[in-house]
């Protein structure tokens, strides 16, 4: 890291603001090494993480729809204060149909964290229309972001500001571009008991060494470890996801039935993508007046073989 001096490379140096289809600004974050991800307003959606190389690392949906108030079928969604449809609000409640505000003086959220990579930080808090639909006041604060590895950390701060105690449940929905589905196998979930959504969130117990993908899933495997690895053996690429303040991990993939019935899905795109989530969702988190909970997300994409992989994931002490 030692060339790349904090003074020349600090959080401002690396970001641009852009705009969508909709006039809406995206914030692009870059590292020197020529990484980016890309957030934008609508939503607090992470719409896109490169590699160094270019490559992208987050699904999109060739038919996704960039219309406020929808929200874009791929990249990193945050769910709040809902998750499913569990609840009196919309699926997935409303945080990603809304605009956020940028920060433009945004305040060290601790007094570790380097200066050295980019980041932005995005703030929601509800209008006096909304505070009718879902009463309570909340700020919601999401820093993205990347460093001089590429790494990407999303780290979301809710905080009850008045009135009375609120409970929420929370997911980064994250849409991981694969190369074929069939190719993949998510490892650290093994043992752990899930919730099923395709058959009324029964109560299971996963039997699998490693998950392997052959028709449709949607799970909430609860109390998951910090970290979770999702292995693409064609791309030989590995993704670690590592995850603070969030017990719960959803692994969703549509398979070819529902893939048909999504507008905004191409019938063939589930076979090139996955999504793994850390939530917050069996337990509902509840916050006094003046309380404040954080959530953090880590994500890394590492080159893998067959035996690398494993060193590689010793490295981040995921054995
Ligand atoms: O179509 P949406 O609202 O973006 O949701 C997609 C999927 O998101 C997953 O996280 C849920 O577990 C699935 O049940 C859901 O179908």
């Amino acid at each position: 890291m030692g060339h790349y001096a904090a003074a020349v490379w600090d959080h401002k140096a690396g970001i641009e603001i852009t705009k969508d289809w909709n006039g809406i600004d995206q914030v692009l974050l870059r590292n020197p090494r020529g990484a980016s991800a890309k957030v934008s307003l609508h939503g607090g959606q992470v719409v896109s993480w490169r590699n160094d190389k270019g490559e992208e690392l987050l699904f999109t949906s060739n038919k996704a729809t960039f219309k406020h108030p929808k929200s874009m079928r791929g990249g990193i969604q945050i769910c709040y204060p809902q998750f499913g449809d569990c609840g009196i609000l919309d699926q997935h409640g409303f945080a990603r149909n809304k605009i956020w505000v940028m920060d433009e003086n945004p305040p060290p959220l601790n007094s570790k964290e380097s200066l050295e990579k980019s980041f932005v930080d995005l703030l929601l808090k509800p209008s006096e229309e909304e505070l009718k639909h879902w009463p309570h006041s909340y700020e919601l604060r999401l820093r993205v972001s990347l460093t001089i590895d590429g790494e990407l950390t999303l780290t979301s701060r809710v905080r009850n500001i008045n009135g009375k105690p609120f409970c929420f449940l929370f997911a980064y929905h994250t849409y991981l571009s694969v190369s074929d589905i069939s190719e993949v196998r998510v490892e650290g979930l093994e043992t752990l008991d899930y919730l099923d959504n395709l058959s009324k969130r029964e109560l299971l117990t996963e039997q699998c060494d490693a998950l392997t993908f052959e028709s449709e899933m949607d799970r909430t495997y609860l109390g998951s470890p910090k970290v979770v690895a999702v292995l693409d053996h064609e791309r030989k690429r590995t993704y670690v996801i590592e995850k603070d303040g969030l017990p719960d991990t959803v692994v969703w993939n549509p398979w070819e039935k529902k893939a048909k019935s999504m507008v905004d899905f191409g019938d063939e795109e589930y076979r090139s993508m996955l999504c793994v989530d850390g939530a917050a969702i069996e337990r509902p988190i509840t916050l006094k007046p003046g309380e404040e909970w954080t959530g953090r997300l880590m994500l890394t994409a590492v080159r893998s073989s067959f035996c690398f992989d494993q060193l590689e994931l010793q490295s981040k002490g995921f054995f």
